[in-house]
């Protein structure tokens, strides 16, 4: 198979479709992340982006259509073959353990991204190149100061850095970020804001969130659905003055 050209799109959907029943989630949806972007997905509630990410993930199987994700086609992979291929998932499937220290957790992915077996964990604990990269790791999402506490001794917001540092160890060629902002308060949910923010062009983003506030600091695109169906993808601004846009967030017009 050849290589794909550097600017290839990491992930591509292509004409995306799925219902349950008569209920139409996902339809004829195709759109493009491309190496370096935050790209957004938003919309009202029950547009269909959860059905969409987990179609993403591997979670849930489209009826027809496409995905490639890093130049290879994954439509038929389950969730594990996809995070092997470099699909990092943060927030809505937490792997922390509470009572490991945030170093400890940050090691553990580390070592199961290399594929080591969890009955090595123990052992594992004390690989000290794990255990460097962790520290490294931590100290990049603003926990160096943390690394010896209990993960459940965490507040909220430093429980979704700890889990980006998780994510990240595992040096996924994209992110997928599932309403990083829920549940944080306004001082935790700037600070995740402007650590996403220092993960621009480094590595692409995938984010669905309800936030307009940090949709708009960080998409350097953003796709809205309706109803299942793409509504637009384009530049903050233009997708700001869409008169379908407005309409569909009408009484949230000052949101967008
Ligand atoms: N397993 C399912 N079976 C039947 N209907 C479903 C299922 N999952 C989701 N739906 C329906 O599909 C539609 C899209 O739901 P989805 O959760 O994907 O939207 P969403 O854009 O993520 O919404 P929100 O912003 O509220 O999280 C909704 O009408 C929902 O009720």
């Amino acid at each position: 198979m050849a290589e794909p050209a550097v600017s290839a799109p990491i992930l591509a959907l292509e004409h995306l479709s799925k219902a349950f029943g008569a209920l139409k989630v996902t339809q004829d949806v195709s759109l493009d992340v491309r190496p370096g972007e935050v790209h957004a997905l938003i919309g009202p509630n029950g547009a269909g982006k959860t059905t969409l990410i987990a179609q993403i993930a591997g979670a849930t199987a489209p009826d027809a259509g496409r995905i490639r994700f890093a130049g290879a086609d994954v439509t038929g992979l389950g969730m594990a073959q996809r995070a092997r291929l470099g699909l990092g998932r943060v927030f809505q499937i937490s792997n922390v353990v509470g009572a490991f220290t945030a170093l400890e957790n940050v090691a553990l992915a580390a070592i199961v991204a290399e594929g080591r077996t969890l009955s090595f964990w123990r052992p594992a604990l004390a690989d000290r190149a794990a255990l460097e990269k962790a520290r490294a790791m931590l100290e990049r999402v603003g926990l160096a100061a943390r690394v010896g506490e209990a993960a459940s001794a965490l507040s909220h917001g430093e429980r979704r850095a700890l889990e980006l540092a998780m994510s990240l160890v595992q040096e996924p060629k994209l992110l997928l970020l599932d309403e990083p902002m829920a549940g944080t308060g306004r001082a935790e949910g700037e600070r995740l804001t402007a650590l996403l923010a220092g993960l621009k062009g480094r590595i692409p983003i995938l984010l669905v969130e309800h936030d307009m506030a940090t949709v708009f600091a960080l998409a350097d695109r953003i796709s809205v659905l309706i109803s299942g169906a793409l509504a637009i993808t384009g530049a903050p601004d233009a997708v700001r003055r869409d008169p379908v846009v407005r309409r569909a967030y009408l009484g949230e017009e000052d949101a967008v």
